[in-house]
């Protein structure tokens, strides 16, 4: 069975080509049969394409900024060209979406009927960087694939674990009644890392008090106790919490009410700055790529130090939070674009917690090791690197979909 996993978010899509066999899942990621990547940040109206092959990379410059234009390129690499894979686009049996705001209703994979794509629709405003992407994924896919099945996997479904007490905004009860309260998001990746970790461990992940960092462009925390998600840093929407590469994270409110009533600003001009102009980018003037920021701060420049103080000040406070809520900790988990590489990162978070007995192995941390724990063996909490493997994630939830349709239920 070959399986189309596209994983669009905010500001890039990333998809692969899984083959799987019918009868059973492997127990670590398969190589994909191809892997594409486009970045929308780097060329004004144009997309970077980056599409691989076992033993093969090549860059496309994609002369449209029209994403639903940029995905049907992506997809005619599959089939013609030196990166082809396929005869036809009708050999992919299936379609998995990351989708990242799916609300309360959707626990499990989903398939995408119009109801489904309707309800990602009515949720723009509270993920307006990340559905208006999958829906485009979804549209592109329907007019170049016709009737295959299409099934989306929420960020928002592992989080439907927490509690009222930390679910809840403590506002009045009719607010609440309109459905505002905390989702949080990147659960496939949280849940995915929770598991590799255990693995990793040799411990069954019902004996784990976790914290998984997800850092990367967008970034959240999530506490997590007998393998369910009991808290996270992001709420209603993926705007609350850690600042981010471009995204402000938690701020007082009352910044907004200020900005509106004495500069006149409108609530869409402030959640675009909110989402799009803030964080390390908004601080430092430079990027939302912490690369850059770090690059600059050892030039000297003033911003950018202060911006990656604000990040570090951020995650530690976020962290602390977590650390509460889960009543203790035994292992801390670093995973996504900056969890994963940015040792100096891990550094400075760790060297605040050192009052828990958390003792961080700077070798072992230097190299950022794939799957690996980097504490010292007499650390009393142990932190681990994992590896984030959200459309491998993605893949085995379409997979579990497709089998519990039955033989005689099949698409
Ligand atoms: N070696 C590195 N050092 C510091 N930051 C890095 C490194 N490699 C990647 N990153 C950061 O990871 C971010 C992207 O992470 P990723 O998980 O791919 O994000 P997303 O899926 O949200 O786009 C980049 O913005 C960059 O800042
Ligand atoms: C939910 C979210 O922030 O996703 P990403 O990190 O992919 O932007
Ligand atoms: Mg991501």
């Amino acid at each position: 069975m070959k399986f189309l996993i596209l994983n669009a978010g905010s500001s890039s899509q990333k998809s692969c080509l899984y083959e799987l066999a019918g009868d059973r899942l492997p127990e670590t990621a398969p190589e994909p049969l191809w892997e594409a990547f486009i970045d929308w940040t780097v060329l004004e109206n144009q997309g970077r394409l980056m599409v691989e092959t076992p033993g093969q990379k090549q860059v496309i410059i994609l002369e449209t900024g029209d994403r639903q234009r940029g995905i049907a390129r992506m997809l005619d690499t599959l089939v013609i060209g030196d990166h082809a894979v396929l005869k036809s686009l009708g050999e992919i049996d299936l379609v998995g979406h990351r989708v990242v705001h799916g609300g309360t209703n959707y626990a499990e994979a989903t398939l995408i009927t119009p109801t489904v794509q309707q309800a990602i629709a009515d949720l723009i405003p509270l993920a307006p960087a990340h559905n208006p992407a999958h829906l485009e994924g979804i549209e592109a896919i329907g007019e170049q694939l016709g009737d295959v099945p299409q099934i989306a996997v929420f960020d928002t479904a592992f989080h439907r674990t927490i509690a009222a007490p930390a679910a809840e905004y403590p506002i009045p009860q009719a607010w609440t009644d309109l459905g505002i309260r905390r989702y949080g998001f990147h659960g496939t990746s949280h849940k995915y890392c929770a598991q590799k970790t255990a693995e990793i461990l040799g411990k069954p992940l019902t004996e784990l008090k976790l914290i998984t960092c997800h850092i990367g462009n967008g970034a959240s925390l999530t506490a997590i106790k007998n393998g369910v998600s009991i808290d996270t840093t992001m709420g209603f929407t993926p705007l609350e919490g850690l600042m981010m590469g471009a995204r402000s994270g938690s701020i007082d409110p009352a910044i907004v009410l200020f900005l509106q009533e004495t500069q006149g600003l409108t609530p869409a001009e402030i959640n675009a700055t909110l989402n799009k102009k803030s964080g390390l980018l908004g601080v430092s003037g430079r990027s939302p790529d912490l690369r850059v920021i770090l690059q600059a701060k050892a030039e000297g420049d003033e911003q950018a130090q202060l911006a990656y103080a604000m990040y570090i000040h951020c995650f530690r406070r976020c962290l602390g939070a977590m650390v509460a809520s889960l009543e203790g900790l035994d292992t801390l988990v670093f995973t996504a674009g900056v969890g994963e590489n940015a040792a100096t990162v891990r550094a400075d978070v760790c060297q605040a917690f050192q009052f828990l007995g958390l003792k961080l192995d700077p070798e072992l941390n230097d190299r950022s090791p794939r799957n690996a724990v980097i504490s010292t063996p007499d650390s009393l909490v142990k932190v681990v690197i994992v590896h984030t493997e959200e459309d491998w994630a993605i893949a085995q939830d379409c997979w579990q979909w497709w089998h519990s349709q039955g033989p005689g239920k099949k698409p």
